[in-house]
């Protein structure tokens, strides 16, 4: 399987063309670049740091349609959203790890997984999708009585907050009680607010330094606190799932999945 990857001069970019050349059955097909980026021309692998690979990185996806057959895209969400279509018009699947998506930018997505194969996740690793299961069992059993509060941490250069691993944990937690968490959430609490409420769900927001991601979902009442944690320290956890989606999304028929889909969670 050829693999593109866009935004191959970013953090996860590089850090995906390493997770491909690592992997059995997949290589990697194109590296695209921002258009204005001065790494046009150059060697996505000697950019990556695996050596050369003799794929000279572009600043225009459509120039590399041949070369791939599934593209990896971490970037940004209005971006995110026009490689779905170019992706669902040109008969690839595409692997998406972008967060910060709005409602609408996550319906579009939707509207390329009708005719091609999309895998949409906020966090690809293994680790935080069996969190998303602890955390859904832990709130069935705890109910009501217990007050959840959603902590994260990421490094400075994070554009988005809450994460999307942050908010999609709270999903998870919020479904399983029964509970709509465009209702029920809290967003960085500050000033005279007053005691807390039953059914919040409250997000609290680190960013600092390099740390490559933290999650801590507390539940807490009277007598006792139970703290579900995952603590991210290589961006290879989240390229590897990636790169598995990859592979795992090639014997799949069109449609929209998440990386519950991939590791057979659901
Ligand atoms: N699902 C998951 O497991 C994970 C998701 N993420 C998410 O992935 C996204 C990217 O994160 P990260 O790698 O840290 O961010 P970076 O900013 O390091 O990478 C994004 C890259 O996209 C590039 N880019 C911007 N516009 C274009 C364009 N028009 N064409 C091609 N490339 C473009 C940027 O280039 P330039 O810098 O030149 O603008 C940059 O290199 C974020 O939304 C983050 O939350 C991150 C880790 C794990
Ligand atoms: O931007 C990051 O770095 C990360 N973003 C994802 C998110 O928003 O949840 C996943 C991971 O925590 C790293």
């Amino acid at each position: 399987m050829r693999i593109a990857v866009i935004g191959a001069a970013g953090r996860m970019g590089k850090t995906l063309i390493q997770a491909i050349q690592d992997a059995n059955g997949v290589e990697l097909g194109a590296a695209v670049v921002e258009p204005s980026s001065s790494l046009i021309g150059a060697d996505a692998g000697e950019v990556a740091g695996v050596g050369k690979l003799n794929v000279t990185m572009t600043g225009d996806l459509s120039e590399c349609v041949a070369d791939f057959d599934a593209l990896i895209d971490f970037t940004t969400p209005a971006l995110t959203v026009a490689n779905a279509a170019f992706c669902a018009a040109n008969g690839k699947a595409i692997i998406i790890g972008t967060t910060g998506l709005d409602d609408d930018q996550k319906a579009a997505l939707a509207k390329a997984g009708e005719t091609t194969q999309v895998v949409f996740a906020p966090n690809m690793s293994v680790g935080v999708n069996l969190t998303l299961k602890l955390l859904s069992l832990a709130a069935q059993i705890l109910g009501d009585d217990y007050d959840v509060e959603v902590v994260e941490a990421h490094h400075r250069h994070k554009v988005d907050s809450p994460s999307g691993t942050a908010l999609r944990m709270g999903e998870v937690v919020a479904e399983a009680l029964g509970r709509d968490l465009k209702e029920c959430a809290v967003y960085g609490r500050e000033g005279q607010i007053g005691p807390r409420t039953q059914k919040e769900i409250g997000f609290e927001t680190i960013r600092a330094g390099d740390v490559v991601g933290e999650h801590s979902v507390w539940f807490a009442t009277e007598g006792e606190r139970i703290e579900i944690v995952h603590k991210a320290s290589s961006r290879m956890t989240f390229a590897k799932g990636a790169v598995r989606a990859a592979a795992w999304l090639e014997s799949q028929p069109a449609g929209l999945y998440d990386m519950q889909d991939v590791l057979n969670l659901k």
